[in-house]
Order: structure tokens, then sequence, then C-alpha cells
């Protein structure tokens, strides 16, 4: 399955988190076309953002699709707390949970999409023999954690993998790219063809955040 162009998913963890309500708003009157929110656990990576209630919270202020990325040990222990809070997409870690065959089944039986996402370090092989009950795979282009890094090149491989084996299959996913998005790497990203770019501190950083999504779309066309 192939989108006609890329979605492009800013994502709050470069927001200012006082402001949260205009922030989303921004990205609303943006035409930017999903909401990415990192949930960061302190134990799978190094930092520590915003939980259900959060999600919740900013659920009435936007009608965009809700892209939850959850970067926490053991996700299983809390999807239906997120999937109640109002998440659209449910990504866990493949490395994060055991179980995953599982934990994707537990996101969908909760009326989520469920996404998987891989660290740097692993490859897709290891998400081969479950990939048919994906609906997105998120694809970490720097080490979890934080915003504002650069993107490391080899990582779009994986993007390439997955997008041939989704052809030779028939397999029914969108591939996301997470971190180091910006105007300078997304044609490379939208060449792989991959499907949705979550855009934090580029997005944030824009001088017209507006002009910004439309920059990032005429790049990504290929
Ligand atoms: O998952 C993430 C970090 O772990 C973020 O989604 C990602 O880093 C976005 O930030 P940026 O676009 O600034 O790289
Ligand atoms: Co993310």
């Amino acid at each position: 399955m192939e989108t006609a162009s890329l979605l492009i998913a800013p994502s709050m963890l470069s927001a200012d988190f006082s402001h949260t309500a205009e922030e989303v708003q921004s990205i609303n009157t943006s035409n930017a076309d999903w909401v990415h929110l990192d949930v960061m656990d302190g134990m799978f990576v190094p930092n520590i953002t915003f939980g259900p209630k959060f999600i919740h919270d900013l659920r009435p202020h936007s009608d965009l699709v809700f892209d939850v990325h959850l970067m926490i040990d053991q996700p299983e222990r809390y999807i239906s707390l997120f999937a109640e809070s109002g998440c659209d997409y449910i990504t866990v870690h493949g490395e994060a949970s055991v179980h995953l065959h599982r934990t994707l089944q537990m996101i969908k039986s909760s009326g989520c999409k469920a996404g998987v996402s891989l660290i740097p370090s692993t490859p897709v092989s290891v998400i081969e023999p479950i990939l048919d009950m994906v609906d997105l795979m998120l694809i970490m282009t720097v080490n979890p954690g934080f915003g504002g890094q650069s993107l490391i090149p080899a990582m779009l491989q994986k993007v390439e993998r997955l997008a041939e084996l989704r052809d030779k299959h028939g397999y029914n996913y969108l591939i996301s790219v997470d971190g180091g998005v910006n105007l300078d790497t997304v044609g490379e990203i939208a060449k792989k063809k991959a499907d949705v770019a979550v855009c934090g501190s580029a997005f944030f950083g824009a001088p017209d955040r507006a002009a910004f999504i439309q920059a990032m779309k005429e790049r990504a066309q290929v």
C-alpha cells in the first residue's frame, strides 16, 4: 500500500509545554497531517516526557490523527490507558516488549492501529515474522530520547527494505521515519518510499510553520 504523498507528523516533543493547546493548534493550522506524541519513561530511553493524561487533555484540541510513540519498557502494561486517552496509532518498541505479537494484538483489540518502532541497532529482520499484523513501522533514524539530533543516513536502508517487503507480500503497513527530519533530509526520505515523516525541532523552530509544511511537501515530491 502506498499513499499519494508524504504525510508530515510534527512531534510535540519540541513544543513549548507551557502552551500545549496553542502548540497543537499551530499543527492543526499548518496543513500538517498527524500529531506525533513521544512518551518517554526514563528507563527505555534516558528522558521523561508525559503520559496518557496529557494525551487525553490534548485530544479535544485537534481532529488530526494522534500518532503515539511509546518509548517505554514493557508497554503492554499501559496499552489500555493509552487507548482510552484518544490515541489513533499506538507504536511500541520491538526492543521493549518481549511478547511483541501479543502486545500488537492488545493494541488492535483496544481499537487502535498497531505500530512497531526499531532503534538504529535493530535490524528489520527481527520483525519480519509478524509484519502482516503491523499497521505502522516507525524507523528511528536517531537514537531515541531527544529531539534535535542528526539523521543517521544508513537507517534509510531499512525504509527501502520495508517498502520491498510490503510490495512482495502485499502488507498494509505505513512506513514512518523519526529523527532528524528537516528540509534537507525530507527528499531522500520520500525517495525511499516512506509514507510519514515525523518532524519535531525543525517544525517548532520554523519561523512560519505553515510555510515550513508547504516547503516540506514540495521537497517530498519525487
Ligand atoms: O522519537 C523521537 C525522539 O526519540 C522524536 O519523535 C524525534 O526525535 C523528533 O525530533 P526531531 O525531529 O527534532 O529529530
Ligand atoms: Co517519536
